[in-house]
């Protein structure tokens, strides 16, 4: 259970939102939405543990995450909405690379490039990221969600950026899947995606400053 109460958030000298409060249960997806600039992803780094709130609480399980990082880290697969890439690597070794920095000691190559054929990169395995397209790029990064599924808590910023009709298909189902399997998933998106279930929606312009 990830919750969060009255939670405030400054940026440089702007108070961009407060009074901010969520509640996601197992099972849940939420949506996080507003317009350019209104606070979407600063809400979730705040919800990751990356920044620290002005004001306000973020707790996983019942505990402060300043109290609980080992655990919540552990439960967390978090996707910011750059794909961090090394241009020099390949897929394969980008994808082993990240795995590797999130902790995933029990992924091996074999599983790495499971998932990227199941993304629909098992041309693209050994290519450079630096020729990749944006598409490609991005799923990547996607890759790792068919390895996180021991991580209950998936943190999804801008997930369906340039992914094509039937990929954005895919992974809305993937995303249904992990719910419906007790997971929990907070997305930010500006499009809209064939969601079995359609998430619920946090405004953050309902708590701007
Ligand atoms: N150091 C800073 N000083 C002042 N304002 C900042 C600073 N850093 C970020 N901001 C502002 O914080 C706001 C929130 O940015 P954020 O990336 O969270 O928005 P967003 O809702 O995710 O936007 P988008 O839909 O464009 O991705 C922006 O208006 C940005 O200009």
């Amino acid at each position: 259970m990830l919750e969060v109460t009255d939670l405030a958030c400054l940026k440089g000298d702007r108070l961009l939102f407060r009074g901010l409060a969520l509640r996601l249960a197992p099972g849940a997806m939420l949506r996080v939405a507003g317009p350019n600039g209104v606070g979407k992803t600063s809400l979730l780094r705040l919800l990751t543990g990356l920044t620290e709130p002005e004001a306000g609480t973020v707790s996983w399980c019942g505990v402060p995450l300043r109290r609980e990082r080992e655990n919540f880290h552990r439960a967390l697969f978090y996707l910011g909405h750059a794909a961090a890439l090394n241009d020099m690597l390949s897929a394969l070794e980008n994808l082993r690379f990240a795995c590797a920095a999130a902790g995933d000691e029990e992924v091996d190559e074999a599983a790495c490039v499971r998932a990227l054929e199941r993304i629909g990169l098992g041309a693209q395995l050994d290519l450079p990221a630096r020729v990749l397209s944006q598409g490609q790029r991005r799923r990547v990064g996607l890759a790792r969600l068919f390895l996180a599924s021991a991580r209950p808590l998936w943190v999804l910023d801008e997930p369906f950026t340039a992914l094509d009709v039937h990929a954005v298909a895919d992974l809305a189902g993937t995303l249904g899947a992990h719910c419906a399997a007790g997971g929990m998933v907070v997305l930010t998106t500006h499009q809209e995606a064939p969601f079995a279930q359609p998430p619920d929606v946090l405004d953050v312009g309902r708590y701007a400053c």
